[in-house]
C-alpha cells in the first residue's frame, strides 16, 4: 500500500485567505497546504480518506494516472474533509465508476444528510460502519475526542506485520481511546499549532508540543504530523523534531 497526502492543512489551508503572516505571505511553495485528504493505493486499485474542499485542485495535480478512486473512507463530517463529496460524485458519474462512501454511521448519516441528491445515485453506495477491508487490509474506525468540534475518527489499518494510523482531528483522547494506537509502526497525528495558547475547552485539534508527549505514551516506531496551520513553518521547525518524527507535506507519499 502507498499513501499520498493530497493536502495536509488545517480547515482553513496555508496560505489563508487575507492573511499576511510570513508562512502565507513566501512563496516558497513547500508550506502551501491544501485541506486534508489522503490517496491510498492497493492492489491496482485506488481509494480516498476524506475528499476536501480542494479536491478538483488535487486530483488535476496528483491525476493518479486516470485512476479514479472507488472507496472514499471518512473521518467526520466537517466541511473541511467532505465540501469535495460533489466534485468527486460528478468525476465517478461522468466516468461510470461506482463509488462506496464508507465511515462510522454517524459520519454516513451526517453526509446523507448534507448531499441527499447522492444517496439517490445507484452508483454510489453509502456504508456505515465500525470496520472495513481495502485488500489486505483490516480498517478499524475508532472515534476519539475532537475537543469543542465534538468527535472524529482515527482509522487504525492493519495486516499481518504492520499497522499504522490516521488520525487527523483529535484533542484530549481519553485512555481507552489512545489504547487504540499503542506501539503502531506509523502514527499520522494531526497537530495544528507548534504550542497551543489558547485555552483547553475551545481547542479541537492537538498541538505538535503535544504530540511530543502523545510518542511517549503510545510508542509509535514512526511519527508523521499533518493538520499542520499556517503556524508551521516546516522549513525551520522540522530541524527542532525528535527522531523519527515528521511534518507530513502536500505530495509526500509512504508506503506501508
Ligand atoms: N458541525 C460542524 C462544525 C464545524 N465544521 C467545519 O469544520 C471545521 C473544523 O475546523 P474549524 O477551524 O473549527 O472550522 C470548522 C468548520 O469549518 C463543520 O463542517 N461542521
Amino acid at each position: 500500500m502507498i499513501i499520498k497526502f493530497l493536502g495536509t492543512s488545517d480547515a482553513q489551508g496555508v496560505p489563508r485567505i487575507n492573511c499576511n503572516c510570513q508562512v502565507c505571505t513566501v512563496d516558497d511553495g513547500y508550506n502551501w497546504r491544501r485541506r486534508p485528504s489522503v490517496l491510498i493505493s492497493y492492489d491496482n486499485k485506488t481509494a480516498l480518506l476524506d475528499v476536501s474542499p480542494d479536491f478538483k485542485q488535487q486530483y488535476i495535480m496528483h491525476h493518479n494516472h486516470g485512476l479514479i478512486p472507488d472507496t472514499v473512507l471518512f473521518t467526520h463530517a466537517h466541511n473541511d474533509h467532505i465540501a469535495g463529496l460533489g466534485d468527486y460524485a460528478d468525476l465517478c458519474f461522468w466516468n461510470k465508476v461506482n463509488s462506496r462512501i464508507v465511515g462510522s454511521p454517524e459520519v454516513i448519516s451526517q453526509l446523507v444528510q448534507r448531499y441527499p441528491y447522492l444517496a439517490n445515485r445507484d452508483s454510489i453506495k453509502f456504508f456505515g460502519c465500525k470496520e472495513f477491508t481495502l485488500g489486505e487490509w483490516y480498517i478499524q474506525f475508532v472515534k476519539v475526542n475532537h475537543g469543542h468540534n465534538g468527535y472524529s475518527y482515527g482509522l487504525v489499518f492493519s495486516k499481518k506485520d504492520y499497522r499504522w494510523a490516521y488520525v487527523s482531528d483529535s484533542f484530549n483522547m481519553t485512555e481507552e481511546q489512545l489504547s487504540y494506537f499503542l506501539n503502531l509502526d506509523t502514527l499520522i497525528l494531526g497537530t495544528s499549532y507548534w504550542e497551543e495558547k489558547t485555552q483547553k475547552d475551545k481547542r479541537s485539534v492537538y498541538s505538535v508540543t503535544e504530540a511530543f508527549e502523545i510518542k511517549e505514551i503510545l510508542k509509535p516506531t514512526k511519527m508523521v504530523l499533518t493538520h499542520l496551520s499556517h503556524d508551521i513553518n516546516a522549513d525551520i521547525m522540522s530541524k527542532q523534531l525528535p527522531e523519527n518524527v515528521f511534518f507530513a507535506f502536500d505530495g509526500m507519499e509512504l508506503q506501508f
